[in-house]
């Protein structure tokens, strides 16, 4: 039986077509009205981790008559390949999985990529359903569309827009988290707070330590703030034409470092220190305020979110932040804030101006 839940729409705007994202407790009751009429089959994605969950996601869909196969897959980035999309391509084959069939992404962001990158590549595009157990795939993987898969030259480069038919935010699923990744998942939650809505940042800053749990006296108002800042964008620009781009804050660095990390931090907690650099970037390109940039530090610090990188690592840095997405030709593009809620684009900035902010990230 699904709880009352918080709805927040997403699209419907520019021919897109609308879905919703519920938060709430006891969701599963939803499945049924979101995997829609006349369908067969349901493949269920899910990692290691939570074999469980979806062996049992399995069995209740098998129990309603559907034609249910769980997909397990590694945990964390080793699922976004494409080694672990070609293993998903051959199961739906071998099951007979058609255009009427709907797949099902249960777990963290990793888990929602690659189901979400499967469903837009089978058949040239399958429905599908999120269903996030992570404070980040709640509050921003699993919602807006972008699907996609690593490649050895980096990040995300492989991927498509296909937005879900439905996400289903279940807080009962963060009780298992372990703690680092409930805290990287708070830095999309800072980022959200800081390129758009400040309350946010003032509801962590009351109490940090409550922040970090899942039964933290604001964890639903929290992920719902952050939810709500991810639709309105994602609802005005799918395919990131212009302003989505501001989702990207902190994420050029945070990529390059992902990448030179062989994928090992948590994605997180390299958007911490990424946006520490665009704070300082701002700050050093005159266009944001000493106060906005420190307190950056403070309430990333204030949960347990990492500052600073390897000093000795900024070469291979620089030259994987070129194959960014939103660089243009030679020229790289940062997003950095005029002020508190206030994300612009800083074009081609200076070399001498990068490695300026980057001293102050570097350990
Ligand atoms: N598509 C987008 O718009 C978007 C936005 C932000 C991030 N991302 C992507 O999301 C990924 C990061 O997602 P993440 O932080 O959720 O990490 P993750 O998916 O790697 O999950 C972290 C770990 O927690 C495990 N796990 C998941 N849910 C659990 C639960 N309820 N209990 C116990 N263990 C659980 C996972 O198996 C994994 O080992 C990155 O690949 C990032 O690029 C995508
Ligand atoms: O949804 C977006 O747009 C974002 O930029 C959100 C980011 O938090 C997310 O990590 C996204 O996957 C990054 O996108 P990419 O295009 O830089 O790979
Ligand atoms: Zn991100």
């Amino acid at each position: 039986m699904t709880e009352q839940a918080t709805r927040i729409q997403v699209g419907g705007t520019a021919g897109t077509d609308p879905y919703e994202v519920l938060v709430g407790r006891q969701l599963l009751g939803e499945l049924p009205g979101l995997i829609g009429e006349g369908v067969k089959r349901v493949a269920v994605l899910h990692p290691e981790a939570l074999a469980a969950t979806g062996e049992a996601l399995r069995e209740d869909l098998a129990s309603q008559g559907y034609e249910a196969i769980a997909i397990q897959l590694p945990n964390a980035e080793e699922s976004k390949t494409a080694e672990v999309a070609a293993y998903c391509w051959k199961a739906l084959g071998q099951s007979g999985f058609t255009r009427s069939d709907v797949i099902v992404g249960v777990g963290g962001g990793a888990t929602t990529d690659l189901a979400g990158f499967v469903a837009a590549t089978w058949l040239r595009g399958v429905r599908w359903i999120a269903v996030p157990t992570t404070v980040l795939g709640m509050v921003d993987a699993a919602v807006g569309g972008k699907t996609g898969i690593n490649t050895a030259e980096g990040k995300n480069l492989v991927g498509a827009f296909h937005p879900p038919a439905g996400v289903l935010c279940d807080l009962a699923a963060l009780d298992s988290l372990p703690v680092n990744d409930y805290v990287s998942g708070l830095a999309e939650v800072i980022k959200a707070g800081f390129i758009a809505d400040p309350a946010i940042l003032d509801l962590i800053e009351s109490d940090p330590e409550a922040a970090k749990r899942p039964d933290g006296a604001h964890t639903a108002e929290l992920i719902e703030r952050a939810i709500r800042v991810k639709a309105e964008v994602v609802s005005a620009d799918l395919k990131e034409s212009g302003l989505r781009e501001i989702l990207n804050y902190g994420h050029t660095l945070a990529h390059a470092i992902e990448k030179n990390e062989r994928y090992n931090w948590r994605h997180g907690a390299a958007v911490s220190v990424g946006m520490v650099f665009a704070a300082e970037l701002g700050r050093i390109a005159g266009r944001l305020d000493d106060a906005t940039a420190d307190r950056h530090r403070s309430v990333l610090e204030s949960v347990g979110l990492p500052l600073t990188y390897r000093g000795d690592q900024w070469p291979k840095l620089l030259e994987t932040m070129k194959v960014d997405k939103k660089s243009r030709g030679d020229r790289l593009r940062f997003i950095v804030l005029d002020g508190l809620a206030r994300p612009t684009v800083l074009e081609g900035p200076d070399p001498a101006m990068l490695l300026a902010a980057h001293a102050e990230i570097a350990a």
